[in-house]
């Protein structure tokens, strides 16, 4: 069991070894060495009777294992026995009736090789008698073979056939059946010729059968010689012999009966074939295995004239040849032996008597021992059974060791894990005490801030409030003062000769040495004749900028929810496109006023949102025609726009393009794009724009993102067209319409404007598309800044004295005092919000407003008008080539004086009203019937 390991769960038991330990120190080395061993695989050593019994000597040591897995006994080759290692299925002869082994029923068989066992270690108690029993009482005939006739013989064990005793041929081994051959080079006792014979064997349980021999009776000799257990003990080697199954030889110990390498022969052994059946010699052992030399078949030749009944027993070294043997001496001999034989007999039924009495005892000792013995097999089955469960406990063991090992190295793991927690909860430990720590400063300056969010916000709520107020108080105050400049305020701008008037040596009419003081002096051949007074005058040197200098202020008032209305008015070729629009490089206040505006708006941003789109329209003989729709020709109208009325009086013309932009990038795209627009519709640009009216609109929504407050406004930029006089009988045709149309428009223009001077109950907006546009712009509620255009040169002093006139006269009136536009829609949303005040409040308070505002405007109107008659003031209002003439007076009175500043309007009310007087009536269509007397 120390020599070596199992490696599957395999119980071991060293059954052999253990067996060994009582029996090492015998004398016989090979028989005290192993003698379960050799019960277990002498077969199998002889079996390979080729090796000498030196080499087939095995150590005693075998192991025997029983599979956990298996009930098969298993021989572990591992064992230091055994030479290859390994293990291996039971080998044959521990199958079968010889042991039975497995984990159900014990060794089973091993009790019976016990029984051998002990009996075979106990040599001295299973010693049989020295000599074998024959069956019949033995007969022996001394002359017998001289009448026998050899029928066969056989050199058991042998190939070869040898010449016996130089008369019988024994032949080679034949007709067997089981047993293996031995073979001895040991020498035989009485060795000699012909006794090569014992020199081998057959050994083991074996049968002999000899077919086609006739039905008679046969002399069977049976030649044996001990050559395997040659040192003993005697007993080892006890079996019977059967001829015909008839057991003629019993107990038969050669080594007891002549000792070993010694021959023995039992001859005339008797056998009768009745039959066919041939015949058959049986060797079956009873202890050990038979060995067997030499059978030999004799015909009977006494048999028919003598019965020869019995066998006899031939002990080959006394034996002595024929030639030997004298017949008297024989006879001597012969009763020397019968004197023997009796005291042999004699002392053989003492002998038998003692063996009785031994066999007794040894019955007796046998029972004990089969008694000690089956003790003793239960404790090997016990003890088997504690090995199988100390294997499997072993195995469990190792199975949980394997286990622990497995936990063991997880809990290493997580121990460092642990470890490594442990840390992190450290440091999160630490940092929590740190972000307490945090928390609690954070709750400190929460609260601070918040206390100071508090004060924050009260103070927003104040300061919004208080810009509320303010920004209120700035339109009002703006407002005003725009109210005191004039919510309709006239700038005069003079263009510079041209070239060809240069060339042709043109001289100027105007001087405006006065400019800066807003008057302007009309020359005649260098005589002045009349000064103009304005709210501006530009000269020919002013440039864009500073024309829009004055201008910008309005874009503030289209923010803070105004309507405006900008026109340039004047005689064709002064400069009214170049004012309103400009050039690219010198760019005009329709792109500068957006400009501002988006400047405005941004200075605006937190606290004022605003949406600006804008249309661009043209009226041409009193059609309008959208410039931002591509294709549409100028007097063919693809679609027809009309003007239509909206809520709170406004004017909308549905299906307009309204572009919306948000920088001025975009402001100058839609600019140009109008501007092509009226280009594309006209073979000749400039006198297409000459005869129609260009309008831009510009919508302003506007949110204040702190009251919510919502305004809509307009912005008109209008580039009126040529407002020079062009006889009626010089044109005819589509001109003469032209014209007709353009005079309409102004004349409703001069109209309009006249209405709302003399605040007359109507207004006739609707007289021309012009006014009908610009009539949310025009009314007492919205500003108005006209550009009259003039030329510098002599020769047009005419048209330029009209146009002064005109813008004179529009100077003069008021239109009274601006009102906010507001998005009904979004204040009646803000309303909702915020509390307002009640409508007799609201009432109450816009009658003392309107009071304030008549007072203020009565006052102004007698600021502004020092020179003006204080009764009677005639105004004369003179549109293009038409002449609207208008008396300003007392009721019922005459038409007046047209009202011109200073000294110039008396020079001209002097050298004209009579002629005009008489031009009216010639053309009878003095609109001004009626003379009203201005506030
Ligand atoms: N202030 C100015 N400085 C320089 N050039 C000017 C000025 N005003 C007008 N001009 C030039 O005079 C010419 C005629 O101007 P513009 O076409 O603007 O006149 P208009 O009144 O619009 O004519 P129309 O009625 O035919 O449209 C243009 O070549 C223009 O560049």
């Amino acid at each position: 069991m120390e020599d070596f390991e199992w490696y599957d769960p395999l119980l071991i038991t060293d059954v052999a070894f253990l067996q060994q330990q009582d029996l090492t120190h015998t004398n016989s080395q090979i028989h005290s060495k192993c003698i379960f061993s050799t019960l277990c695989i002498s077969e199998a050593l002889i079996m390979a009777n080729s090796v000498d019994s030196s080499q087939t000597e095995i150590d005693g040591r075998s192991v025997i294992g029983f599979s956990l897995a298996s009930p098969d006994l298993v021989i572990c080759m591992g064992s230091p026995d055994v030479p290859s290692p390994g293990y291996e299925f039971s080998p044959e002869f521990l199958k079968g009736d010889r042991i039975d082994v497995s984990l159900e029923n014990g060794i089973k068989g091993a009790e019976m090789k016990e029984s051998l066992e002990n009996r075979a270690g106990n040599s001295e108690d299973f010693y049989t008698d020295s000599s074998f029993e024959l069956v019949a009482s033995p007969f022996v005939e001394q002359n017998s073979l001289k009448y026998c006739t050899h029928i066969m013989s056989i050199n058991v064990g042998s190939t070869d056939s040898i010449m016996f005793q130089r008369e019988v041929q024994f032949s080679e081994d034949s007709c067997f059946n089981g047993g293996d051959i031995v073979r001895t080079n040991d020498p035989i006792t009485g060795d000699g010729e012909g006794l090569s014979l014992y020199q081998t064997a057959r050994f083991g349980n074996c049968l002999y059968h000899f077919d086609h021999l006739e039905p008679r009776t046969y002399m069977v000799d049976l030649y044996f010689a001990e050559i395997v257990f040659t040192d003993g003990p005697p007993g080892k080697r006890v079996f019977d012999v059967y001829l015909q199954d008839q057991k003629v030889v019993s107990c038969l110990d050669i080594y007891a009966s002549v000792g070993s390498n010694t021959p023995l022969v039992i001859s005339d052994l008797k056998t009768c074939i009745n039959g066919d059946e041939g015949l058959s010699i049986r060797f079956e052992g009873v202890i050990g295995s038979p060995i067997v030399c030499g059978i030999s078949i004799r015909n009977n030749a006494s048999a028919e004239s003598e019965e020869v009944e019995g066998m006899g027993l031939t002990y080959m070294p006394q034996c002595k040849s024929p030639q030997d043997v004298g017949y008297g001496s024989m006879d001597e001999e012969f009763h020397r032996l019968q004197i023997e034989n009796e005291s042999q007999k004699k002392e053989l039924a003492e002998t038998k008597k003692v063996l009785e009495e031994v066999k007794r005892e040894n019955e007796l000792r046998s029972r004990e021992c089969q008694e000690a013995l089956k003790s003793l097999n239960e404790l090997r089955n016990e003890l088997m059974r504690k090995s199988m469960h100390v294997g499997s406990l072993a195995f469990a063991i190792e199975g949980q060791v394997k286990e622990k090992s497995k936990w063991f190295s997880s809990l290493r793991d997580l121990t460092r894990k642990l470890k490594l927690l442990k840390m992190d909860h450290i440091t999160l430990l630490e940092e929590a005490t740190s972000f307490k720590q945090c928390m609690a400063d954070m709750n400190g300056f929460s609260s601070i801030i918040h206390s100071k969010i508090n004060e924050h916000t009260q103070l927003y709520s104040d300061v919004k409030i208080k810009l509320l107020k303010g920004v209120k108080e700035r339109k009002e105050l703006y407002n005003k003062v725009l109210e005191l400049k004039g919510n309709i305020r006239v700038f005069c701008r003079c263009r510079p000769l041209n070239l060809d008037e240069i060339a042709a040596g043109a001289s100027m009419a105007i001087d405006f040495s006065s400019e800066k003081d807003g008057e302007l002096t009309v020359k005649s051949n260098g005589i002045s004749k009349k000064i103009f007074k304005f709210d501006s005058v530009f000269s020919p040197q002013a440039d864009q900028a500073d024309v829009f200098e004055d201008t910008a202020p309005l874009a503030t008032s289209v923010l803070d929810g105004y309507n405006v209305c900008i026109f340039a008015y004047g005689q064709t070729g002064t400069g009214k496109t170049f004012t309103m629009e400009g050039t690219s490089d010198n760019r005009g206040v329709n792109y500068r006023t957006l400009e501002e505006l988006f400047h405005i708006i941004e200075g605006r941003k937190n606290t004022f949102r605003y949406e600006i789109s804008v249309s661009v329209l043209e009226v041409y003989n009193e059609q309008i025609r959208d410039l931002l729709v591509s294709g549409s020709q100028a007097g063919v109208t693809s679609k027809r726009l009309e003007i239509k009325q909206v809520v709170e009086g406004g004017h909308h013309v549905p299906g307009i393009v309204e572009a919306r932009v948000t920088n001025v990038n975009e402001v100058w795209e839609v600019l140009r794009t109008g501007s092509n627009g009226r280009a594309v519709g006209s073979t000749n640009a400039n006198e297409h724009s000459s005869r129609s009216h260009c309008m831009h609109c510009v919508m302003v929504k506007g949110e204040n993102l702190i009251n919510g407050e919502c305004t809509r406004s307009k912005l008109w930029l209008v580039d009126l067209a040529g407002s020079e006089r062009i006889a009626k009988t010089e044109v005819q045709g589509e001109r003469l319409k032209e014209t007709q149309n353009i005079n309409r428009s102004l004349s409703a223009l001069g109209d309009v404007i006249y209405a709302l001077a003399t605040k007359s109950p109507h207004i006739p907006f609707r007289n021309s598309k012009l006014t009908h546009l610009l009539q949310d712009s025009l009314g007492g509620d919205s500003k108005t800044l006209m550009f009259v255009q003039i030329s510098p040169n002599e020769n047009d002093l005419t048209e330029t004295f009209c146009s002064l006139n005109f813008a004179s006269r529009v100077r003069g009136i008021e239109l009274g005092p601006a009102k906010k536009q507001m998005d009904s829609t979004e204040l009646f949303k803000h309303k909702q919000m915020t509390p307002c005040e009640s409508p007799k409040e609201t009432r109450i308070g816009s009658k003392k407003l309107s009071s304030i505002l008549r007072r203020s405007l009565h006052k102004k109107i007698q600021i502004k008008s020092p020179m003006q008659q204080p009764h009677v003031r005639k105004i004369g209002v003179n549109v293009g080539m038409e002449k609207v003439r208008v008396s300003i007076g007392s009721r019922g009175g005459r038409m007046g004086h047209r009202a011109l500043p200073g000294n110039a309007r008396r020079v001209v009310i002097k050298d004209t009203q009579q002629k005009q007087s008489t031009r009216e009536k010639e053309r009878g269509w003095n609109i001004g019937k009626t003379t009203r007397t201005v506030l």
